[in-house]
Parts: C-alpha cells; sequence; structure tokens
C-alpha cells in the first residue's frame, strides 16, 4: 500500500516570511519619512533665518518630475509617486507652517486642554488629535455635549481651545456653530479638515434587513440620505455626536440597532463595520476651526486666512459694495455665507473667510473702508490656511 506523504510545510509559510520581509521594508520607510520631516524641520529654521516662505512651489514641481522620471526605471506609475509625494509634501509644508507659528506665538506651559463636541470616537475627538499631533507635545481632552458648552468651556478659562466644525462637503454649512460664531469673544485661530468616512455600526452579528433603528448625529444622516433612503424601514434617532451614537449601540447589544459613525470611533466601543463608503458624495470632508480666547499672530512666510463677520445696510446693492472693497484691494474671497440676525428678521449677517494675512497693507485698508460701508464689522480671526493645494507635475 502506497502512502501518501504530507509534507509537514504549512502552506502558510511562505506567505508569513513575505510579510515579514514586507513589514521591514515598511519600517525603513517609516524611518525615511521620519528623517525627510527632520530635513523639513531644518529648512524651516533656515527660511525662519532668511524670511523666504515655506512654500515654494517650482521646487515641488521639479521634484515631481525628477521622481516621476527616476520611477519609471523602476517600473513605477507617475500617478502612484504624483499621490504619494503630493502628500509627503503636504506633510512637510504643515509641519514646518507649525513651527513658524510656533516661534512667533509663545506655547503654553501646560498641555494645552481642548474642547470638542462628543464622547471619545467622534469626528470633533479626531479631529481634535489630529491638529493638536502636529501643533502641541501632548493634549488634555475635554469632550462636550453641545456647541455651547465647547464655546463656554474656552471662553470661562477651563479649556484652552475648541475644536468645531464649521463646513461638510455634503451638507455644507453647519448654522449652530456660525450662529455661536456671532456672540463670541473667541478668536479663529486655525482650522484643518478630515476626510469624514461615515460606517454603520453594529455590535455583533447582524445584517442591514434585521436592523431596526439608526442612532447618529443628524449631519450624518443628512450626508449619508440616499443609502438610508434605501431602507425606509429603518426609523432615525438623533443624538447629540456621532459617539453618543456610537455608545448607546454598545450598551444595548442589540441586533436590531446600529450607529453612523467613523470605523476609528467604533472601534473605540468595539463595534464592528457592517457597510462602509455611506456619504452621498464621494469626497466627504469636514473642516473644522479652532478657537481660542487670544487672537494669534501669523506669519508673513505662511499663507493666511481673515475671517469677518459683518452687517451691511439694508440698501439695495450693499453687500456687492462690500465685496467690492475686497476686490479693490486686491482680496480673494474663498468663502461667503449669510445667517440670519438673532432678533432681527429679515437682516443678514455675512461671514466672509479671506485669503490674506490681517496684518498686511491691503487687510488693513480694505477693513478701514468696510468699516464705513457696514452697520457693524468685527474680525473673528486670522490664522494659517492648512488647505495645502498639492502641485501637479508637467506630464
Ligand atoms: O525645499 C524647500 O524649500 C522645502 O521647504 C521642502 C519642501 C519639501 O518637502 O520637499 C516643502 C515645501 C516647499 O514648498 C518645497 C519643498
Amino acid at each position: 500500500m502506497d502512502i501518501l506523504q504530507v509534507s509537514p510545510m504549512n502552506p502558510e509559510n511562505p506567505l508569513l516570511a513575505l510579510r515579514d520581509k514586507i513589514s521591514a521594508v515598511d519600517e525603513k520607510l517609516l524611518a525615511l519619512l521620519s528623517e525627510r520631516r527632520t530635513l523639513a524641520v531644518e529648512v524651516a529654521q533656515a527660511k525662519l533665518a532668511t524670511h523666504r516662505p515655506i512654500r515654494d512651489v517650482e521646487r515641488e514641481r521639479a521634484l515631481l518630475e525628477n521622481l516621476i522620471s527616476l520611477g519609471k526605471k523602476h517600473q513605477l506609475d507617475a500617478h502612484y509617486i504624483t499621490r504619494l509625494f503630493q502628500l509627503v509634501i503636504e506633510d512637510s509644508v504643515l509641519t514646518q507652517q507649525a513651527l513658524l507659528q510656533k516661534n512667533l506665538n509663545h506655547p503654553h506651559a501646560h498641555a494645552p486642554r481642548i474642547a470638542f463636541l462628543g464622547p471619545k470616537g467622534s469626528y470633533s475627538h479626531l479631529a481634535a488629535r489630529k491638529y493638536a499631533t502636529r501643533h502641541f507635545d501632548s493634549m488634555v481632552e475635554i469632550g462636550c455635549l453641545k456647541f455651547h458648552d465647547i464655546i463656554h468651556q474656552v471662553e470661562s478659562g477651563q479649556a484652552d481651545y475648541a475644536v468645531m466644525p464649521i463646513e461638510n462637503t455634503s451638507s455644507g454649512s453647519i448654522n449652530d456653530v456660525y450662529d455661536l460664531l456671532q456672540q463670541t469673544t473667541l478668536s479663529i485661530v486655525g482650522e484643518l479638515t478630515i476626510p469624514i468616512e461615515h460606517c454603520v455600526l453594529v455590535n455583533g452579528s447582524t445584517d442591514l434587513q434585521q436592523i431596526e433603528t439608526v442612532y447618529s448625529h443628524p449631519q450624518p444622516f443628512q450626508q449619508c440620505s440616499q443609502f438610508i433612503n434605501r431602507f425606509p424601514q429603518w426609523k432615525i434617532e438623533y443624538t447629540e455626536s456621532t459617539a453618543a451614537a456610537m455608545e448607546k449601540v454598545a450598551a444595548m447589544n442589540s441586533p436590531k440597532v446600529a450607529a453612523l459613525g467613523s470605523e476609528a470611533g467604533g472601534e473605540l466601543y468595539g463595534l464592528q463595520v457592517l457597510e462602509r463608503n455611506l456619504a452621498n458624495q464621494q469626497q466627504n470632508h469636514t473642516r473644522f476651526i479652532v478657537l481660542a480666547r487670544k487672537a494669534i499672530e501669523v506669519s508673513g512666510q505662511v499663507p493666511a486666512k481673515t475671517t469677518l463677520i459683518m452687517a451691511t445696510g439694508q440698501q439695495a446693492g450693499a453687500l456687492v459694495e462690500a465685496l467690492m472693497v475686497l476686490r479693490n484691494h486686491g482680496l480673494i474671497m474663498s468663502k461667503l455665507e449669510n445667517r440670519p440676525i438673532n432678533g432681527n428678521p429679515w437682516e443678514e449677517m455675512f461671514y466672509i473667510d479671506v485669503q490674506g494675512n490681517l496684518q498686511s497693507e491691503n487687510m488693513q485698508l480694505a477693513l478701514a473702508e468696510l468699516s464705513g460701508l457696514t452697520r457693524s464689522l468685527k474680525v473673528l480671526g486670522c490664522y494659517p490656511g492648512e488647505n495645502v493645494v498639492p502641485v501637479e507635475p508637467r506630464l
């Protein structure tokens, strides 16, 4: 009788060995990225001494084109190299900007206390952590239940910074936050944008048909309306934040309930992803603003944004007249938003983001002119623009 010899070699073995090799290469890549970042910090110090702008678009383009032609020799695709290095350059630019800003505005002696919406795991929590990683050595996290509480924490000195969502690429402006900006004494000192990737999160095994109730903040429901409309039988329950929804679903431990929120947040509550990529728009991003009690100074070497809030008179063409002032001083408006004025029916408050430094001569001249034209005018803050528009190589 023939005896079949079973090889003791586990078919998983070659895979494991290859994975170890890949992990070793990835570790080398990480060390190189860290070395590159250290060099970028040295470049920033040199630029600080020579007063040169942080961004050098021509250098970025030359660098990308050189890497693309080198990549060809290694059969590496031009789009892959472009995407990869655009991200590396963005990190370099933002790291350099943060260094210049630290040099200009003396940082806190203690770990800054940052207030944001929701318990751990909310998008605001992820945004607060991302901002702190780049700007501070450590942070104290203060999760709040309502937007109003976040502002109050900072105004009353119980927190140093407020991180608040202001607009989303799918659902638009966040009106509640705009309305709070009308009243606050705080100044905008920073901004950041994070990708929002909503998932259906559940506790244990279930499927979309078994679900009866879905919990989340109203914003995700709005941003995922097309997906939600496919399940008319679902009962929608609003919560104060996505994190509050996740906390609830984790505690209920039932196959009939789900939360809409981020995968990273869900992990903190032990939830599993049932479905991803739910948003109506493929590119779903939220821009957050960072507020503090004291306004900051922005280095002339980094791109600055100034946010104004103004009420014009009700005469015809008043807004156009105000916007012409900006144009006449060569100032580019990147956003215009209007909101009703509390207590004054049919009157509007305008919020304007202008590309430019508050200290610049053209901004000062424009503001002087605007104050003569408007019923009220307030600078909400001047802060470094963190939207690093990627440079495209000439292919
Ligand atoms: O070479 C510089 O001037 C840098 O600041 C470095 C660097 C990079 O990371 O490669 C970053 C920003 C500039 O726009 C160009 C290039």
